[in-house]
């Protein structure tokens, strides 16, 4: 089973208008709500894969309602835990660009956390976990303490998260890291231009005990770096309708292909990135298979 534990689970708004003016009063040509946080989106594509997943992590209030009757609808297995307060909502503002707003959600108790840890706990070692997403700011070093827990009892994780609290889970070998661009640069601590400079950015995160990174590049696909490998993958063409939750679409794909071969899952987790791009809400399955064929493997053996 593939757990997936999202700390800060969010409903996003799409509000679509032409033009937004700042101080103005603006009239939206369209909105629309999804269930989101990074770790959710992961088990929505997963669930949409075939693959068996939990949704872990912890909701409040009306909207933590709609989450959980939303995945329930759709045949997502989650077990959340409550909490005061409720689930953030968040801003997506579609112009003719892409503007964000996250709100940082609800505080999660010292007891809230002991349950959470109960539920890890409990699994096995057949099972995996896929942390992703910000946490309470009242708990910054959760993921290092829980990915030690997982490590101590042998069960596999994977991490997509920011800065800090990415890098402090490296020396519990996450099977897999997914930063994006930004992300990355900002991890190392400086610009990265080349394609080399970006292979040896993530050569120092496996350095550091990630045994898969892959490197999210938006419209330019994704990189792939491991002791044995580096692959780059374009993105296939399509129009960008929505970006939100394309990366925790990689993530999925990647993951849900897990025993099936490194050339598969790569092809899945590109494939499912940018189906969720082209897509107002995350990609369905027809839309991620249309497109898996597409997907081109550049193997660079050059820069090894
Ligand atoms: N404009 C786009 N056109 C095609 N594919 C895209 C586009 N934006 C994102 N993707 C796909 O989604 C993946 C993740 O996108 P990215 O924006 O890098 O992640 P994140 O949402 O984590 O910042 C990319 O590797 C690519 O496959
Ligand atoms: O927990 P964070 O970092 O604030 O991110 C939450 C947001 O990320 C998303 O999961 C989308 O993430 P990606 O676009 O990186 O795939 C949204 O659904 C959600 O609003």
């Amino acid at each position: 089973m593939i757990y997936t534990v999202t700390f800060n689970p969010s409903v996003d708004y799409v509000v679509r208008l032409k033009e937004f003016e700042m101080g103005a009063l603006n009239r939206s040509s369209d909105t629309a709500k999804y269930t989101g946080g990074k770790g959710i989106n992961v088990s929505r594509i997963l669930n949409e894969l075939g693959v068996e997943t939990t949704a872990l992590g912890f909701v409040g209030g009306f909207t933590g309602d709609f989450i959980e009757s939303t995945l329930s609808k759709s045949g997502i297995k989650n077990d959340f835990l409550r909490v005061e307060g409720d689930t953030r909502i968040n801003v997506k503002l579609k112009t003719d660009e892409e503007t964000e707003i996250n709100g940082a959600g609800p505080i999660i108790t010292d007891d809230d956390l002991a349950k959470l840890e109960d539920q890890l706990k409990s699994l096995n070692e057949s099972d995996h976990v896929v942390f992703a997403g910000s946490v309470p700011s009242n708990h910054k070093d959760v993921y290092e303490f829980l990915s030690s827990l997982l490590h101590e009892r042998n069960i596999g994780f994977s991490i997509d998260t920011e800065g800090q609290k990415l890098v402090s889970t490296l020396k519990y070998h996450p099977y897999l890291i997914k930063p994006n661009d930004v992300e990355l640069e900002e991890i190392v601590g400086c610009k990265l231009s080349t394609q080399e400079e970006r292979i040896n950015a993530c050569r120092e995160l496996l350095a550091q005990g990630a045994s898969n990174v892959l490197l999210t590049l938006g419209s330019g696909g994704a990189l792939f770096v491991n002791t044995d490998t580096v692959y780059h993958m374009p993105s296939p063409p399509g129009t960008l309708k929505n970006s939100v939750g394309a990366g925790d679409s990689t993530v999925a794909g990647f993951i849900g292909k897990k025993g099936s071969g490194l050339e598969a899952q790569l092809r899945y987790a590109v494939a499912s990135g940018s189906a969720t791009a082209f897509n107002d809400d995350l990609a369905k399955r027809a839309d991620i298979e249309r497109l898996v064929g597409k997907i081109e493997l550049q193997s660079i053996e050059e820069v090894k």
